[in-house]
């Protein structure tokens, strides 16, 4: 991959949570699925998140990308307080600031490869230009879709798929991507591949990603980790091995599967 910073300013954080709260439920039924969180997510950071299930690992996604109201705290996106939005502005900041990839890929199965990936151009209702197109055809090589980008997604292998979500996330060069459980669905050799492409994206691209997971080997390609404990930030570490990471969350009861 070539390097094509990305422009968002490095002096202030990408994401950033203020004691952060999320909370389900009242009385006995009351869960605080993110309790008092604060954390700073900064540009060109490949960042993990990981804590047992339950923990509230989709909730801080969901809260951080805008996704989801947090009960209290200030959550500032791309140098917007998502709390003082509308729905309708945080949307479209959602749209064009944050991208997203699934366990499931959640492609659009009735478009093409290349029609998923220019899918958030059209959402957003924006133009390709030029230098744009350049970005996304250089996406499209150094992904490997060249020879598959007029097949549906049924046509293509689960690596493959993937792969087209990531240029998908990675075509609008939005400033943060949430990654959810990435390599859920595959196999170790695909999974090893997705990792690699994510981990060279932050760092050549600069892109800032957040990724959710629960096995200790995808996190270990992550340059830092969050634990969420019960809704709490309870471990926060630069770039671990495996070993470490496995080590790290026995504490926490999370298997290392
Ligand atoms: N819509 C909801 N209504 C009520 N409780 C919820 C809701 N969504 C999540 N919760 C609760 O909030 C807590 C955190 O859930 P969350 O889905 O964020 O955890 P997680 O760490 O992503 O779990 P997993 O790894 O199993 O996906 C859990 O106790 C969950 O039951």
């Amino acid at each position: 991959m070539t390097s094509e910073p990305l422009q968002h300013s490095p002096a202030h954080p990408v994401v950033s949570l203020r004691r952060v709260s999320k909370i389900y439920g009242e009385g006995t039924g009351r869960v605080a699925a993110l309790d008092e969180v604060t954390v700073d997510i900064h540009r060109g950071g490949f960042t993990a998140i990981m804590g047992p299930s339950g923990s509230g690992k989709s909730t801080f996604m969901n809260v951080a990308a805008g996704l989801d109201d947090a009960t209290s705290g200030e959550v500032m996106l791309a140098g917007s307080a998502l709390t003082h939005l509308g729905d309708d502005a945080r949307t479209t900041l959602r749209r064009r600031e944050v991208g997203f990839i699934f366990q499931a890929f959640n492609l659009v199965p009735t478009l093409s490869a290349h029609e998923n990936i220019l899918l958030p151009f059209e959402l957003a209702g924006r133009r390709i230009d030029i230098e744009q197109q350049s970005w996304i055809d250089h996406l499209i090589g150094t992904l490997g879709l060249a020879d598959r980008i007029i097949h549906r997604p049924s046509e293509l292998s689960g690596g493959q798929q993937q792969r087209v979500a990531i240029a998908r996330a990675l075509a609008s060069r939005p400033a943060v991507i949430f990654a959810d459980e990435p390599t859920g669905n595959l196999d170790s050799r695909s999974s090893r591949e997705v990792l690699t492409l994510l981990r060279t994206a932050a760092r050549e691209y600069g892109q800032t990603i957040a990724m959710i997971s629960h096995d200790p080997v995808a996190a270990s390609y992550a340059d830092r980790i969050l634990v969420i404990a019960d809704g709490s930030l309870v471990g926060d570490h630069g770039a671990l091995s495996p070993q470490q990471i496995s080590d790290l969350l026995i504490g926490f009861e999370v298997g290392a599967a």
